[in-house]
């Protein structure tokens, strides 16, 4: 058993129907209460490691295996001398509650009394550890089949890890991570991957021989008048990620200087092919609904390596001239970043489809587009055609902060200007990744972007686990 994050190394994600097939595998060899037995004797070590001190602790079972769990570690707990309650409604000296309601087979709005056992669940002030997955979460999404589910404070993931604990609702829901694999190896790739900690090994450092030619260049285009901090802020990003040269093009009336507080930023008067060429370019970033149209479709025709974020993906989605311009440009890469609702105009669709299927709906934006998709937000989705798509393991509630996406999409056009050749697959990863990790950083409160900036940069040379 292990506590999961932060994670070193990336994991595979299985969803219910792989989960399954892993499950029948591994039983083919082994007595057919072999696995259940495993659980329940993992989910009671950990529940006596989280209150080991005295009270009933309560074990709220579901109808199905996962009532089985609980069930099997409620005897082993009562066998270790614990007082134990089995049943829906929690003793009035409850020390502890373990959640073993649903789990994998979780297939609909739970019922009255599951839903009335959630509430309960729900209103206690001692530690609930869920087993598998908090109830009333879906395993495969994330997203919530009810109202409401389970709000553990831990929760153990067994067998095989799911892709719904970390994206949509699953974090806010699952508290601390556990998994335990049960000592099956699943004989099968993942639907999905968990990013951890060796992602950034894709980004090596510049050699002693470079120099700021040979780090690339960054044009970042947006920042119509009053939203020029958001260009601004993609822009030092883009700096304080390793770009050899930065370059600002401000939409609306022109500006003397590109950034009066980082002179390091250059100005770009003009947005003409020529001036695309051979650079990364990032375009969105505060751009206003005026005037992007056209630098727009410039850069979609000739910026080898194009981050799109903001107002030119609203921009993309209301104009089929520029989605077409957009799936032309392959073998041109180009990144986009969007929140659900960017993702959602993109799509055709309303947010609270894409929040239900996140890892669905960005692969569909991902073919859709020919492109490489951030879809942003608890659990970043990475997806790129033909590929699977990646959660982000690293994030927190302070990235939930005005500024913050722009960071990113200069910080994907920071690192990427001197490594033109990575795919943007593992480009997209490595930045979502390295971006959550400042934002763990950020004990309490929102992490201001101009700060997320400066704790990015002191990243560079993340010191071993
Ligand atoms: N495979 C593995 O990897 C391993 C699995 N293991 C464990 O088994 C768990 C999966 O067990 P599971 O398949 O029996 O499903 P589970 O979650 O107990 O629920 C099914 C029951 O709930 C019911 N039900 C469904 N929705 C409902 C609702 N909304 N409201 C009310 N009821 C609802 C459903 O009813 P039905 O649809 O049949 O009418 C059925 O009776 C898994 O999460 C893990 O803990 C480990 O022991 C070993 C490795
Ligand atoms: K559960």
């Amino acid at each position: 058993m292990q506590r999961l994050l932060p994670l070193p190394l990336s994991l595979p994600l299985f969803n219910v129907a792989s989960s399954r097939a892993i499950e029948a595998a591994a039983l083919a060899g082994l007595p057919v209460d072999a696995l259940m037995e495993r659980a329940g004797l993992a989910v009671a070590r950990l529940a006596l490691a989280l209150q080991p001190g005295a009270g009933t602790i309560w074990v709220a079972c579901g109808p199905g295996n996962n009532g089985g769990d609980g069930r099997i570690a409620a005897r082993l707990l009562q066998a270790q001398g614990r007082r134990v309650s089995i049943g829906l409604t929690p003793p009035a000296d409850c020390c502890l509650a373990i959640d073993a309601l649903l789990g994998l087979g979780l297939n609909r709005t739970p019922d009255a009394a599951m839903a009335a056992a959630i509430t309960a669940l729900n209103s206690l002030t001692v530690p609930v550890l869920a087993v598998d997955l908090p109830s009333g979460l879906l395993a495969d999404s994330g997203a919530l089949a009810g109202a409401e589910a389970v709000r553990a404070t831990h929760t153990l993931c067994l067998l095989s890890l799911k892709p719904g604990l970390f994206t949509a609702q699953g974090r806010a829901h699952a508290g601390t991570i556990w998994f335990d694999d049960l000592a099956i190896a699943p004989a099968r790739r993942g639907d999905a991957g968990l990013l951890g900690r060796d992602c950034l090994a894709e980004l090596a450092g510049p050699d002693h021989a470079a120099h700021k030619g040979s780090q690339g260049d960054v044009l970042v285009i947006g920042g119509a008048p009053g939203m020029r901090g958001a260009a601004r802020l993609a822009a030092r990003a883009a700096l304080a990620a390793g770009a050899g040269r930065v370059y600002l093009h401000l939409l609306g009336e022109p500006v003397e200087e590109a950034d009066p507080a980082r002179a390091e930023l250059m100005l770009a008067v003009r947005c003409e092919p020529q001036d695309l060429a051979g650079k990364t370019v990032a375009i969105g970033c505060g751009g206003g609904q005026q005037g992007l149209a056209e630098p727009l479709a410039a850069a979609l025709r000739h910026a080898p390596r194009l981050i799109v974020d903001a107002d030119a993906l609203n921009a993309i989605a209301a104009s089929p001239a520029l989605q077409q311009l957009l799936r032309q440009r392959a073998p041109l890469s180009s990144v986009l970043t969007p929140h659900p609702l960017e993702a959602a105009r993109l799509l055709g669709t309303d947010t609270a489809r894409v929040q239900a299927d996140r890892l669905d709906a960005a692969q569909a934006l991902a073919e859709r587009c020919a492109a490489t998709i951030v879809l942003k937000g608890s659990g970043s989705v990475i997806a790129s055609p033909g590929r699977r798509p990646q959660l982000c393991s690293s994030g927190s509630a302070a990235l939930a902060s005005a500024g913050s996406g722009d960071v990113l999409a200069g910080w994907i056009a920071g690192l990427w200007a001197p490594r033109p050749a990575i795919e943007p697959h593992l480009l997209a990863g490595a930045a979502s990744f390295w971006h959550g990790l400042a934002g763990e950083q950020q004990a309490a409160g929102p992490l201001r972007a101009g700060d997320l900036i400066e704790r990015m940069h002191a990243l560079h040379a993340p010191p071993e686990d």
